[in-house]
């Protein structure tokens, strides 16, 4: 396959997914499934559409030193010109004839001669200039946000609730191509075996660090084998494996799954109880809840009952403490998954910050008394924000009595996950980016007392 294949693979799907609003990941997903590219190019495309996404501000501002910023620029040129700054800035062994040569190329066949000249012209200077200093830029929040591509009302907030250099570091994690991780399914198949079946069909995989049912994956894709296929394992975040330790389900319980879909976490309750008891699997949209019977039926898996509704109208059906365990997945702003679906950057605001808080609220209210007394209330997101998180538990707790911390939460994590805790005495962890290669993700488990 030819280089300049890769490169318009990539404009494609960036045009796409700016246009249309696509998510990143299912755009690069349903293109590459399809796409007869080596997996080396698959991976470059990947590189680049991730790359060029996330930084976006930092490419904004080198567009404008030379293509300067009075002139519009299509969409399509505009993209070609980030592309090929992206290259020559954060990749390495691509020489510069050749992202000048290509950008040209296919400036020339989806435009004419005229945009294929300016193409030429404004690489050519850019190559010989260097890009502008960011270091000059005024004032610093300025500067910061355009360095680390990364909203300053972002920054700022993360400052707030951490420290600068946290806020940082959060925001770079944010920069990097995220990890696949995958869960074997121990209802099939132990951890080894499924990494020597999965290397048989070229996936290459090592062992997870904080969880031991998860592989990370080296090299090749996962969802394309005989192995997926077959149901001995689902892709999903180790940092999201972590919420079966905490909700720590057995054989025969009754578990309710507030906000279930697209049910990761739903199966892998199911494979701790063996696949036996009952899971309620509850997700406010229909077409969603068919993603977690799809899933079950891939891995086998009998015991969840989905239900298309309000998860705070759970409590008129289902009766007060009608479970053993109830986890509440909440819907929230995503900013720990940043470098997976770079557009929440630049589309989520602090008002949705708010309104997600308040929403996360209610369905907390309404799953509470659900719970059995001596059951457990697991609350999980995945982002990084202490007003969808421990401020959220934190004031729970001082409004509801016959609720306290869980003792031994600690006790059901590797070691590594102490440096994770929000506060002492409390039973929160908060994973940043930066740490485990993980997503950002939150877990608080809170328990109920026995009257
Ligand atoms: C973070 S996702 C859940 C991910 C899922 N737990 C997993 O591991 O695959 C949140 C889900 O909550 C659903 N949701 C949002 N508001 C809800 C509500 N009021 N009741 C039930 N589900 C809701 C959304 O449709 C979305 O599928």
């Amino acid at each position: 396959m030819k280089r300049s294949s890769v490169r318009e693979t990539a404009l494609d799907l960036l045009l796409s997914i700016t246009k249309n609003h696509a998510y990143s990941q299912l755009a690069l997903n349903d293109t590459l499934s399809e796409s007869s590219l080596s997996a080396r190019d698959r991976a470059l495309v990947t590189t680049i559409v991730y790359g060029v996404l996330q930084r976006r501000l930092t490419l904004d501002y080198v567009l404008s030193a030379f293509a300067g910023s009075e002139r519009r620029l299509d969409e399509w040129v505009r993209l070609l010109l980030q592309l090929s700054f992206y290259q020559k800035l954060y990749l390495d062994r691509i020489p510069d004839h050749a992202i000048v040569n290509e950008a040209v190329s296919i400036a020339n066949h989806r435009g004419h001669r005229g945009i294929a000249g300016f193409v030429n012209g404004v690489l050519r200077q850019f190559l010989r200039k260097g890009a502008p200093d960011l270091s000059a830029i005024l004032p610093e929040g300025r500067r910061l946000s355009i360095q680390y591509s990364t909203p300053e009302w972002l920054l700022d907030m993360w400052k707030e609730q951490w420290d600068i250099e946290t806020s940082l570091k959060i925001a770079e994690a944010g920069n990097l191509a995220p990890h696949t991780f995958i869960r074997a399914n121990r209802l099939k198949i132990s951890r080894q075996a499924l990494a020597q079946r999965l290397a048989k069909e070229g996936v290459r995989t090592s062992p997870g660090e904080l969880s031991h049912e998860c592989l990370r994956v080296e090299e090749g894709q996962p969802a394309a084998t005989e192995a997926y296929k077959e149901g001995l394992l689902t892709i999903q975040d180790e940092s999201s494996m972590l919420v079966a330790d905490a909700l720590a389900p057995a054989p025969g319980m009754a578990v309710l799954d507030a906000c279930a879909a697209p049910g990761g976490k739903t199966a892998h309750l199911a494979e701790r109880m063996e696949n036996s008891g009952k899971i309620v699997a509850l997700d406010l949209h229909e077409q969603r809840t068919k993603l977690i019977d799809a899933a079950a039926a891939r891995l086998g898996i009998s015991i969840i009952e989905t239900r298309a509704m309000d998860a705070r109208n759970a409590l008129g059906i289902y009766g007060k403490a009608s479970f053993d365990r109830v986890l509440l997945d909440a819907p929230c702003s995503g900013l720990g998954v940043i470098r997976r679906k770079p557009e929440i950057k630049w589309e989520k605001t602090f008002a949705d910050t708010e309104r997600l808080a308040s929403i996360q609220q209610s369905i907390l209210e309404a799953a509470a008394p659900l719970v059995r007394p001596g059951g457990w209330l697991v609350y999980s997101t995945c982002t990084i924000n202490r007003a969808e998180n421990d401020d959220l538990l934190n004031r729970f707790l001082s409004e509801h009595d016959d609720f306290y911390w869980e003792p031994v939460f600690f006790s059901r994590f590797p070691a590594v996950i102490q440096n994770c805790r929000l506060a002492p005495h409390t039973s929160m962890v908060q994973l940043l980016p930066f740490q485990f290669g993980t997503d950002g993700f939150f877990i608080g488990c809170l328990k109920k007392k026995k009257k």
